[in-house]
């Protein structure tokens, strides 16, 4: 058989630096604490996390042209992820500071980085068209240009017949730009998922329970499958007219940084296969609970992790 056509991640690769208060290193040259710096980027994640169930996926967007852009391109390609990128001489490769706290909840400071000034015009449209799949998130929506490049590639997929998935990314941005323009804007973008937390469900509705927060958003995305996560209480997937339940893994959390981005990488290289909701949302709901009992969002790959994929059928590429 031959391989799926493509998932194509749009949006931003950046450098996660994380910091734990017990890891950080103190003054005077103690260096028994650590700061980790990884690979991030919602998108990115998003791409590498489909890579790792096995299913074919890329990434593109605009990095900066220096050494933590080469470097994480390079990671993005040992990860088996094709990369488009258009490189950025004059602006930096972004950088989120990641504050994690005891019970592994984290905040982030995310800084305006190369992937802020990604153009319409330096799209590669046959790219687009080639793929099988577009994912965004609303990190590119939230300014220009980074948001007409966004809408026109979400436009080419769509005249090519690929579908898209769209991850809201952020409540606090939601609430920046307001509720009402948010809806206007990604109500337009007419996609086949949307993958809101909790709280981007609860700021784009208005409703507060999990259920009301769904059948809500089935309201605002008429067409598409809904997958809202829930943190440690698992996920609901409202498909059409079925509601599936996912408990979450019994996991200990340590970091829960990227555990939205790998789920949904992983339901997205799962079900764009199988077209099974319930078998997909069970295995990222399997890999998201791996990543959360660990820092970064794609921590070193382990035999766990390859046999809590292998139960699905999957195998990550060497
Ligand atoms: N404490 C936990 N225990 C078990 N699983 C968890 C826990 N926290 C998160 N998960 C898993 O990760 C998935 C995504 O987590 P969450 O609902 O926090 O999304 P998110 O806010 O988008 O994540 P992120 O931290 O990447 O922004 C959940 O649906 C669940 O499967
Ligand atoms: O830009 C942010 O704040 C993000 O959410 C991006 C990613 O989720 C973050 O880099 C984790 O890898």
């Amino acid at each position: 058989m031959s391989n799926p056509r493509p998932l194509l991640a749009l949006g931003d690769l950046t450098w996660d630096v994380l910091a734990k208060p017990d890891t950080l290193l103190l003054p005077g040259g103690d260096t028994t604490g650590r700061v980790l710096l990884m690979g991030g980027g919602s998108a990115a994640n998003v791409a590498v996390w489909a890579a790792r169930v096995g299913y074919p996926s890329a990434f593109l967007g605009a990095v900066g042209r220096d050494r933590f852009g080469e470097f994480a391109v390079q990671e993005l390609e040992a990860e088996g992820v094709s990369s488009h990128i258009v490189w950025k001489p004059h602006t930096p490769t972004g950088v989120i500071l990641v504050l994690i706290d005891a019970a592994g909840q984290r905040s982030m400071l995310t800084s305006q980085g190369a992937d802020f000034e990604l153009r319409p015009e330096e799209l590669p449209s046959q790219t687009i068209q080639q793929a099988g799949h577009l994912h965004i998130t609303a990190w590119s929506l939230f300014t220009d240009p980074p948001r007409a490049a966004a809408l026109r590639a979400v436009g080419t997929a769509q005249e090519a017949g690929l579908s898209v998935s769209f991850d809201p990314a952020s409540f606090q941005m939601i609430r920046e730009i307001g509720r009402e323009e948010f809806r206007r804007l990604t109500r337009g973008l007419s996609p086949d998922f949307v993958l809101p937390n909790l709280d981007e469900g609860q700021a784009l509705t208005g409703a507060r329970h999990p259920e009301d927060v769904l059948e809500a958003l089935r309201g605002l995305y008429p067409k598409a499958m809904v997958l809202l996560k829930l943190a440690d209480k698992g996920a609901l997937i409202l498909d059409g007219e079925r509601l599936i339940r996912l408990e979450a893994t019994q996991d200990q959390p340590v970091d829960a940084t990227g555990a939205g981005d790998s789920f949904c990488g992983a339901f997205l290289g799962h079900y764009l296969r199988s077209y099974d909701p319930l078998a997909a949302g069970q295995l990222a709901v399997q890999v998201a609970g791996w990543v959360i009992a660990r820092f970064g969002a794609r921590p070193p790959a382990d035999t766990e992790l390859q046999e809590r994929i292998a139960r699905y059928g999957y195998r990550a590429p060497a």
